[in-house]
């Protein structure tokens, strides 16, 4: 490591925290992780051969590893240097977004998902905090939590924010794909363009009645397969008609909304793949897709005049704050019912069992986000305390109650071999698509932590 200065942290994740650093040899910028977890054997660095395939992810909007270095027991990568992740550009920011830098983020980090899914693998865990932005372009980083949720204490637990999760996740499928990352898409998607997150649910049971309220609660018609899961797990959705994100995306057109729509479908096999989302015409007017990208189902466009259509017009909307409503409530108007997208929520992370440290970093971290912190609500039960919909309490106490180990007994599905999830280290795992042991519960929650 000595072949480095290391300037300034610049992330302090789970499992690594990550620094600005410089290669003496070459003054080449790079970002250095450091694991959190002492590796004292390269055998124990996981499968290497697994590192190595993803030394072989090579997309330009993939964020490129260089080097994976063990000294004295500590694992560090080496990958390229990216200025800030997207949820910083959010965090402080007062005008929204103009719809051509939406359009050009969402495009590449589309290209970068069509090359990931067309190699078999997928993230499941995108959110604004993993995608990297240096000026215009974007890219995909952290692909290391799916390795690490098989690892040893104290790194046992799976720690991920659930505002991106997609429904089958929540229900505890075995057999989720790709598909998560397209719904996790669509609500990084609609956070863009509103500043605030769409599903932002402070507990996995409130996450999926904030997803009710927001797209209508599923039918046979929509997701059947959804309401076996339900039954599975002896869980009953919230009553919720939903609403048209353009109540609550008011800022953008009909295109964007059609897209965010279809990505944020309560069946994985309604959401697009990434190929299809490319061909979408909400980005018509974007660069080339090459054509080993391009959805086989999708029409083939003549490659679009270079660059997004010029900057739109940027509507800035913003909602007022409401709560959610009871899940007896059936339909409800848009501005009450969307609270997630005006109220000051804090960022959460679901962490169960955490350790001490964590908890008093994100605690810490939290009074450096005033957008997201509603005055006067840090705790978990004060931001419970304004939550008087019974349902939510009803889902919470019936989801708590699942475990899943139930699921287990009761589906007995083999688990499925051909998508590895995260990247390349843990291919072969059938771990990966499993989630960990932790029956949903009211998560202690946590505000995110970002640096800086
Ligand atoms: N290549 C990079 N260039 C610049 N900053 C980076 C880079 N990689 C990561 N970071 C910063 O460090 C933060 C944490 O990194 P990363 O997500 O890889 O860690 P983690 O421990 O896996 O986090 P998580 O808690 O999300 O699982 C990122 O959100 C980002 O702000």
């Amino acid at each position: 490591m000595e072949r480095f200065n290391l300037i300034k942290e610049v992330g302090d994740g789970t499992f690594g925290c990550v620094w600005r650093a410089i290669n003496k040899q070459t003054g080449e910028v790079v970002a250095i992780k450091k694991m959190k977890k002492k590796y004292y054997s390269w055998e124990e660095c996981v499968n290497l051969r697994e590192v190595k395939s993803l030394r072989k992810m090579n997309h330009p909007n993939v964020v490129k590893l260089k080097e994976v270095i063990r000294e004295n027991d500590i694992l560090y990568f080496v990958f390229e240097y990216m200025e800030c992740n997207l949820y910083q550009l959010m965090k402080d920011r007062e005008k929204l977004f103009s719809e051509a830098e939406v359009r050009n983020w969402c495009f590449q980090v589309f290209q970068a998902l069509a090359y990931m899914h067309q190699r078999g693998y997928f993230h499941r865990d995108l959110k604004p905090e993993n995608l990297l932005v240096t000026k215009d372009i974007i890219k995909i980083a952290d692909f290391g939590l799916a390795r690490e949720i098989n690892s040893q204490p104290p790194y046992t637990e799976y720690v991920s924010t659930r505002w991106y999760r997609a429904p089958e996740v929540l229900l505890q499928s075995y057999l989720y794909g790709s598909k998560v990352d397209m719904w996790a898409m669509g609500a990084i998607m609609a956070e863009l363009f509103t500043l605030r997150p769409l599903f932002p649910g402070i507990s996995e049971a409130d996450e999926i009645c904030k997803i009710c309220s927001v797209i209508g609660s599923p039918t046979k018609d929509t997701w059947a397969d959804g309401l076996n899961l339900a039954r599975d797990i002896n869980y009953q959705f919230p009553q919720f008609a939903g609403v048209h994100l353009s109540a609550l995306i008011p800022s953008t057109n009909n295109d964007a909304i059609s897209l965010i729509t279809s990505l944020c479908s309560w069946d994985p096999l309604r959401r697009p793949t990434a190929a299809e989302a490319l061909q979408h015409p909400f980005f018509q007017s974007c660069f080339y897709v090459p054509p080993s990208l391009r959805s086989k189902a999708a029409v083939i466009r003549t490659p679009p005049s270079a660059g997004t259509r010029g900057a739109l017009e940027q509507r800035s909307a913003r909602r007022n704050c409401g709560t959610l409503p009871s899940s007896k409530i059936t339909s409800s108007s848009p501005s009450k019912l969307h609270a997630s997208l005006s109220t000051g929520v804090q960022r959460k992370l679901d962490l169960v069992n955490q350790d001490a440290m964590k908890n008093d970093k994100s605690l810490k971290s939290s009074s450096k986000q005033p957008r997201y912190q509603p005055p006067g609500k840090n705790s978990p039960s004060s931001l419970n305390k304004g939550r008087t919909a019974r349902g939510v309490l009803d889902s919470t106490e019936k989801l708590a109650n699942m475990s899943l180990g139930s699921r287990r007994q009761s589906v007995g599905q083999p688990r499925p071999p051909p998508m590895k999830a995260g990247v390349p280290w843990i291919s072969g795992s059938g771990d990966m698509f499993l989630k960990p042991s932790k029956g949903i519960q009211p998560a202690r929650t946590y505000t995110r932590k970002v640096a800086g």
